[in-house]
């Protein structure tokens, strides 16, 4: 039988990641560009705003006109021009002339402030549009200046940076037509086992519905990658070793899910074997998921993820999530990690490293993150309010509610730069 050397998760991690080169450079128009890695540095190559401009609606004055107005005695501007944002006045604004600025246009030659519409009486005077001034106003009063916001020549987005909503108005704003991001790798998802019936189909004695292949699928497109859903073999070593090895040459990485264990009909070994696939690890000191397989052949990466649900789950979490997001140019793709209070007791001992589906909530000023469902890898019903994975690190003995511990945040775009934080707490297996 397969020898198998259980390795520490944050070393399979590692082993894993020395592959991880980002995909080719393309370019997107603006419109697309959400949800991608930014593939250069954003350097803003103009100031903003570009031009010295009015925040408020209202008039364009020279500060020194207004000096000596008050309510007593108004100060008199004879309105010169009236522009809205895009408009220039072309003109120089001279003494005791005004000009009707909206918010966002270009402040007139000439003036030094701007008076909001509501501090200022319009008047006419024999027929010329005038405003009375009841009180000075310093000189650079609301104006919104040159580079206020961004000044020319400055890094803003590292290459690297998850393109949000936000980092979209900045390539916006600095013209970024086509953008430059990392591709999505291109992921295969193939299940196997004969027991799998598809997701149209009623239930039959013995067999269950593919889960895993719509999971891994979702997983997938979570991380960055660019799923395809290759289909499901059924226990036959010839035909499932064929389809692994031409849709091998379709894709950038290759995720299967079940018959990595010891089973009669478990040939995900014998299939990496046949294919001359270098083994990266067959066995790791966790659970679930201890059965997570990962193999390299020309260059690519094969995750044989365990056909239990919450196994493969975890496995892709911990080892294909980031690998895709590192593929797919993130400069951190590693997912973020925190301490929580724990929601209930969890009172097994640890003798591997654990990590437990979990539910984050905040209450009262506290995060608490409830272990879900059984903690079993068969369960399926513990992933769907999972948001987090709780880490009982090996050698621990068993946790009570109210307790800190340290939890992976699914949700999260990376953060935290460290393998997990995985410290090495004494062996326990
Ligand atoms: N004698 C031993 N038996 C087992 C061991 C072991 O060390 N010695 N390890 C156990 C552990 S731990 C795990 S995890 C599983 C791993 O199983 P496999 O990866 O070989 O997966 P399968 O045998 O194909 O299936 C296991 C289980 O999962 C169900 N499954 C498979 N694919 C899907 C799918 N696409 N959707 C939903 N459910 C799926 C399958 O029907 C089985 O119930 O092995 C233990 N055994
Ligand atoms: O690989 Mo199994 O899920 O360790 O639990
Ligand atoms: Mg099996």
């Amino acid at each position: 039988m397969l020898r198998r050397n259980p390795i520490k998760i944050r070393e399979a991690i590692s082993r894993v990641m020395e592959f991880a080169e980002p995909t080719d450079i393309q370019y997107l128009s603006l419109l697309e560009a959400n949800g991608y890695y930014l593939a250069e540095d954003l350097i803003s190559d103009h100031p903003v705003p570009p031009f010295d401009r009015s925040p408020y609606d209202g008039f364009a004055v020279r500060s020194r006109d207004t000096l000596n107005a008050s309510s007593k005695s108004p100060k008199l501007l004879k309105v010169v021009g009236s522009i809205g944002a895009g408009q220039i006045f072309s003109g120089v604004v001279g003494a005791d002339e005004t000009v009707r600025i909206m918010t966002g246009a270009k402040i007139p030659e000439g003036c030094d402030a701007v008076i909001m519409i509501e501090a200022v009486k319009e008047v006419d005077v024999d027929g010329e549009a005038s405003i009375h001034v009841r009180r000075p106003i310093e000189s650079n009063k609301n104006i919104s200046f040159t580079g206020e916001d961004i000044e020319q020549g400055t890094t803003l987005v590292e290459s690297g940076a998850y393109i949000s909503p936000g980092i979209i108005a900045l390539l916006a704003t600095f013209g970024y037509n086509r953008v430059p991001v990392r591709k999505k790798p291109k992921v295969g998802v193939i299940v196997t086992g004969s027991e799998l019936l598809d997701v149209d189909k009623p239930l039959e004695p013995g067999k269950i519905r593919n889960s895993n292949g719509y999971m891994v699928y979702a997983q997938t497109m979570r991380a960055g990658g660019d799923a395809v859903y290759l289909g499901k073999l059924s226990d036959d070593f010839n035909e499932s070793f064929n389809f692994i090895a031409s849709s091998l040459s379709e894709v950038d990485v290759l995720i299967t899910t079940g018959g990595v264990s010891v089973g009669d009909f478990d040939f995900m070994p014998g299939i990496l074997d046949k294919l001359g696939a270098n083994v990266l690890f067959n066995k790791i000191g966790m659970r679930p998921g201890s059965v997570t397989t990962v193999a390299e052949k020309d260059g690519k990466l094969i995750f044989a993820l365990s056909g239990n649900p919450s196994a493969c789950y975890v496995g892709f979490e911990l080892l294909a999530r980031p690998f895709l997001t590192a593929l797919s140019g993130a400069k951190q793709p590693y997912l973020e990690k925190t301490t929580a209070y724990l929601g209930a007791d969890f009172l097994k001992r640890n003798p591997f490293d654990r990590f437990v589906r979990g539910n984050l909530s905040y209450n009262k000023g506290k995060f608490i993150v409830t272990p879900l469902g059984l903690d079993k890898s068969s369960v399926v019903s513990s992933l769907a309010e999972a948001n987090a994975l709780i880490v009982f690190p090996a050698g621990t003995k068993g946790y009570r509610k109210g307790m800190e511990v340290e939890i992976i945040l699914l949700e999260s775009k990376g953060i935290s730069t460290d393998l997990f934080g995985m410290e090495e707490k004494g062996e326990g297996d």
